[in-house]
């Protein structure tokens, strides 16, 4: 390398650059070294962190036992994870617009948007069930991107193929880029060798060390022509899981990420540039404790809403039978139009109306539409729980 004084120690954690041309212009782009780092992560520094992370990530794992209805809490929040890695991307859905999308009432974004968190959601899926008969993998990891991509603005950004050109990121054009991560011809290389790491038991790093490791690792050789920042995000959750940390994909770190969005970019920056692995390590871990602790509170949360709401429906006296089965059903569907009601509940659309008319007086739902025809009802309490934090950034952030 040019300029590089042959007197400093060589810091090992670092890459190599290599010259390569792209749009007219030569640029330097990165190729990280193989995971682990070297010298190894210093732990010391770290416990206090990475057990407060543990802990709070084991109360969240918890809840599958404690909740009975951890299923539909699971199911709402892959849909909330979805809408707030779209947003980070850039999309301005909510979770709302989403869940009209997916009962077919007009949503009130552009449909390009909802579809692309549409699209998270089927992605998130397609790899939690994949994972039960495929390990985590760069194959399993291509299949997602596929889902992730295959309609609206993704789909000429050929989904499901490692990129065949030279990306960059930040700047306008390659050669006043931030960072000009691997030439393609170097892809293969650095994409089997983090799939090894995925899998290695020698290093008897902790695996939440290791998801923090693999997340950053596959920023910095950004595979894909688009899509690198949601797929990695998924993969720390999938990482988690096939390691047995979580039972079910509970920890969703978007929101934190789109908070401290300048810190994350600077961090993972840093990485690269000065190999400054147990800075993002400590970041890392903090929302990992901060993210979990959220998501059990709001679980917890959920868990007393339904239980009142159904005491409440019952001291009512009147009408009980058919009040709990659409608080029942709105419980798995917090937005609903009339007409589904009758259609998944069994009962008849007058029987609706009264029941829904009961509900919307004891406040448990509202109207959402203030039209005659077409009428969308909401869960509403249980829909602010669930929009904590998704309120779209303006424009710019
Ligand atoms: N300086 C950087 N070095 C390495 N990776 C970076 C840097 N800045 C941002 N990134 C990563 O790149 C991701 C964006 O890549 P890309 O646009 O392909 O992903 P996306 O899923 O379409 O977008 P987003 O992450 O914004 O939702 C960011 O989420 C972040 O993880």
């Amino acid at each position: 390398m040019d300029g590089v004084d042959q007197t400093a120690p060589v810091n090992t954690r670092l890459g190599r650059y290599v010259e390569t041309s792209t749009g007219g212009e030569n640029v330097r782009a990165y190729i990280p070294p193989a995971l682990p780092p070297s010298p190894p992560i210093d732990l010391l520094p770290l416990l206090e962190r990475l057990s407060a992370a543990e802990r709070a990530l084991g109360r969240l794992d918890g809840i599958t036992v404690l909740l009975p209805s951890h299923e539909l809490f699971l199911y709402m929040y892959v849909r909330k994870e979805a809408v707030l890695s779209s947003q980070i991307e850039g999309t301005q859905s909510t979770l709302t617009d989403l869940l009209r999308f997916e009962t077919d009432a007009e949503a009130g974004q552009p449909i390009d948007d909802v579809r692309e968190v549409s699209n998270y959601v089927d992605a998130m899926m397609f790899g939690l069930e994949r994972m039960k008969e495929l390990p985590l993998s760069l194959r399993l990891v291509r299949e997602m991107h596929e889902r992730l991509l295959q309609s609206g603005r993704g789909a000429a950004m050929s989904p499901g193929e490692f990129r065949r050109s030279q990306n960059w990121i930040g700047g306008t054009r390659p050669g006043n880029a931030l960072y000009v991560p691997p030439p393609v011809h170097e892809l293969n290389g650095v994409l089997a060798a983090l799939e090894q790491f995925l899998h290695e038991e020698t290093s008897h790093l902790p695996a939440l060390i290791k998801a923090g490791l693999i997340h950053v690792q596959f920023e910095t050789i950004h595979p894909f022509l688009d899509g690198n920042g949601r797929i990695g995000r998924l993969l720390v959750t999938l990482y988690l899981c096939t390691r047995g940390v979580l039972h079910k994909p509970l920890l969703y770190l978007s929101l934190y990420l789109k908070t401290y969005r300048a810190e994350y970019y600077r961090l993972l920056q840093a990485v690269r540039e000065e190999g400054a692995w147990e800075a993002w390590l400590q970041f890392f871990l903090e929302g990992v404790e901060q993210t979990a602790n959220q998501a059990f509170d709001a679980a917890m949360r959920i868990a007393d809403l339904f239980r009142q709401d159904r005491e409440r429906v019952t001291e009512r006296g009147e009408r009980v039978g058919s009040a709990l089965r659409l608080h029942d059903f709105l419980q798995r569907n917090p937005l609903v139009t009339a007409n589904r009601l009758g259609q998944e509940t069994g009962l008849s659309a007058p029987t609706v109306n009264v029941a829904l008319a009961d509900l919307e007086k004891l406040g448990i739902v509202a109207e959402m539409t203030g039209k005659k025809r077409g009428r969308v009802f909401g869960y509403t309490a249980y829909l602010r729980i669930l929009n904590e934090g998704t309120t779209p950034l303006p424009t710019g952030l």
